[in-house]
């Protein structure tokens, strides 16, 4: 098992990542939180039916109670009404200052979870278990939060988990549209700061239903590395966390105006991904093939434009409420060069105009 250290100003914490990963976890609890009265498991419809059994079953000998809450899937996990509803079950069932949360799925139960944990009487603590691919992102840096209808993840706070448990055979359940969706913010992590990653990416990856055990335990590693090492420079985004913002200024508004689950996360990303690397070049002159980074990305099944549906002013005006935002001016996170990543304000009438790059041409 391979194990990584975050060391951020407000905890320091293990990611621990491989095949059965979490059968430490009944250990890891024993050892650093015997003084725990209750774990409430938050997980989702889905994962509740594939995965919870076995997580519950490793933790029914540690002595404590085991409780588990199944919220919807996807973003219908991120809305006020489902977190309510959380803190209405756990005080029901009786949790206190004692208590302690597991978040048992992809992104979205965790930042459901987290945010449940860090508001539950003013913050308890909480555990990550990772069901998917793109949780190598989430479920390291302590970003949890909710969705409002203007916007994502505009209802929440950093709250670091205790531990992250990534057990890679949980991902022998994910559709391939998942591995997709989680594979968009491996290439983020790569392209803000790792060409040789990035090259290897580029080389090694052509198809997604076909990785091997090394070659996804590769990316995980290298991705929550970068991950971890740009959290622990600037846990609360006064600076370089914005870089893990690649692809989301114009992402999240695709995901939001489509109506969630239309684009998962990281197909979203990958459209602001692909714009992001088209302003980079007729901003900062980034050399790179982009014509052949969007066959690689349509190769991999990627949708790489949208359509006239999502309106430019729409677009606009929802990228108009990120969190990124300066003075009314949208921010965007660009590159000088793979590895190289720098914040630039784009003026309405240039994201106007280059806005049409990512729409279908038919
Ligand atoms: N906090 C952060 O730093 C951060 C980083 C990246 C993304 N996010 C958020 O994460 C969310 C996206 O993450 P996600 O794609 O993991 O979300 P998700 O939790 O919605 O999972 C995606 C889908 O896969 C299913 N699933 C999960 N694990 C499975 C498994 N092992 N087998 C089969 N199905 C499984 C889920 O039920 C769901 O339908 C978004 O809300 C995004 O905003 C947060
Ligand atoms: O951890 C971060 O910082 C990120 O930006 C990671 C992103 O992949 C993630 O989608 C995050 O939730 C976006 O945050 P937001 O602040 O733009 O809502
Ligand atoms: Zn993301």
């Amino acid at each position: 098992m391979e194990t990584i250290k975050v060391k951020t100003p407000s905890k320091s914490y293990p990611v621990f990542i491989g095949r059965n990963a979490t059968n430490s976890l009944p250990e890891f609890i024993r050892e650093h939180f015997s003084q725990v009265g209750k774990i409430l498991i938050i997980t989702d419809e889905k994962v509740a039916g594939l995965h919870l059994h076995t997580v519950k079953e490793l933790l029914s000998g540690i002595g404590i109670p085991i409780l588990d809450y199944v919220v919807p899937e996807g973003e219908h996990a991120k809305t006020f009404d489902v977190f309510f509803a959380c803190q209405s079950y756990a005080l029901s069932q009786n949790l206190n200052r004692k208590s302690m949360i597991i978040a048992l799925g992809g992104g979205a139960v965790g930042d459901l979870a987290g945010f449940v944990a860090a508001t539950f009487m003013r913050g308890i603590p909480f555990i990550q278990v990772p069901t998917t691919l793109l949780s190598h992102d989430s479920a390291v840096g302590g970003k949890v939060a909710i969705n409002h209808p203007q916007g994502k993840n505009m209802i929440g706070v950093f709250h670091q988990p205790e531990a992250v448990f990534f057990d890679l055979s949980f991902l022998e359940t994910l559709p391939p549209r998942e591995l997709r969706s989680g594979f968009a913010e491996v290439v983020k992590e790569a392209l803000i700061q790792d060409p040789g990653f990035y090259s290897w990416l580029f080389a090694n990856v052509t198809r997604l239903d076909t990785l091997t055990e090394e070659q996804l335990l590769h990316m995980i590693k290298r991705g929550i590395e970068i991950k971890a090492a740009i959290v622990e420079e600037d846990e609360k985004e006064t600076g370089v966390r914005a870089y893990l913002n690649l692809g989301h200024t114009l992402g999240h508004a695709i995901e939001g105006l489509a109506g969630y689950g239309k684009f998962s996360h990281g197909e979203a990303v990958m459209i602001g991904t692909i714009f992001a690397l088209h302003l980079s070049r007729k901003k900062l002159q980034l050399d790179i093939d982009l014509e052949g980074f969007i066959d690689w990305a349509r190769g991999l099944g990627y949708e790489t434009e949208i359509h006239e549906g999502l309106n430019k002013t729409d677009i606009l005006s929802f990228m108009k409420r990120d969190k990124k935002v300066i003075s009314d001016i949208v921010t965007f996170v660009l590159l000088e060069k793979v590895g190289s990543p720098k914040m630039a304000n784009i003026s309405d009438s240039e994201i106007m105009d280059n806005l049409s790059v990512i729409y279908r041409k038919n």
